[in-house]
């Protein structure tokens, strides 16, 4: 990494570069309907999300990550997922980038194993990557603020929701909060975890509830969430669900310590 550039601005590099060697032609609206037509619809994520004890969690399939390394580098998606559904997650993440071991498969393997919403964890730049996350059973995907300037967030929102995902968009602080609602996000994820120093902060997800209003958006805690005292606070501060992964995919036993999380 450059002395100036932050860990995403690496991620990013290096994801327009693999882009640059698989970019297909452009995909016209009508071969984009032709390709809806065969595909399943998406699974509701907000319904997955607003309903039900609070907070919900979206838990995450994650073999590495830049930040802590390997978490379960051999784990099977499915028997995840599976504990994790059991378990009461209402969703489910699942990282497909390389800087995590990720894969398209580990998706498609957990979209036909359970049958909550999916959200495609990648860093999406451009069209061509929702499509692709679309055809591989992905129901939501992630925006970052942070790795779009403001008409490439709206237009990949617009072109997502088009498309029948939902997105869960990601900011880091109070400007990017604003800057996903102008861009049209209904569901706003606040990352705890600085990308530069990779320091967690839970006190940021509780510190910017109040930029996102109750009604009509749902406000996602993510990341560096170990413990039921965590989720306490972030339930006090009417967080509606949280996005969970390194603590769990860490664990003994995944889908136990997920509801000990979440229980009431
Ligand atoms: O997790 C990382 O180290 C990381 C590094 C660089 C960019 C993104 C990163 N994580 C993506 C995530 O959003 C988290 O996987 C997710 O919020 C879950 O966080 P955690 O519970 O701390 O695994």
């Amino acid at each position: 990494m450059s002395s100036e550039a932050t860990y995403l601005d690496d991620i990013l590099a290096a994801k327009r570069a693999e882009l640059e060697t698989v970019r297909p032609g452009n995909t016209s609206w009508q071969q984009l309907d032709a390709l809806l037509a065969e595909l399943p619809p998406c699974r509701d994520l907000w319904g997955a999300l607003a309903g039900g004890h609070k907070p919900r969690a979206i838990a995450e399939f994650k073999r590495r990550s830049p930040s802590e390394g390997p978490l379960r580098e051999s784990a099977d998606p499915k028997h995840i997922a599976s504990l994790y559904v059991a378990a009461g997650a209402a969703a489910i993440s699942v990282l497909t980038d390389r800087h995590f071991d990720g894969s398209f498969e580990d998706l498609r393997t957990v979209r036909a194993a359970v049958s909550v919403p999916v959200l495609c964890k990648d860093f999406i730049i451009s069209r061509s990557q929702i499509i692709r996350a679309r055809q591989e059973g992905a129901d939501a995907i992630l925006l970052i603020v942070a790795a779009l300037e403001p008409p490439m967030l709206r237009d990949l929102h617009n072109f997502a929701t088009d498309l029948g995902l939902q997105c869960l968009v990601e900011a880091h602080d109070d400007h990017e909060v604003e800057r996903a609602m102008a861009a049209g996000a209904k569901i706003v994820g606040l990352n705890s975890r600085n990308l530069q120093t990779f320091e967690v902060d839970l006190d940021n997800i509780i510190r910017y509830r109040p930029d996102v209003p109750r009604e009509g958006f749902l406000y996602v805690g993510e990341s560096g969430i170990q413990d039921r005292k965590d989720v306490r606070r972030l339930r006090a501060a009417g967080v509606d669900a949280i996005l969970v992964g390194s603590v769990l995919m860490r664990s003994e036993d995944p889908g136990a310590k997920l509801a000990e999380l979440i229980a009431p």
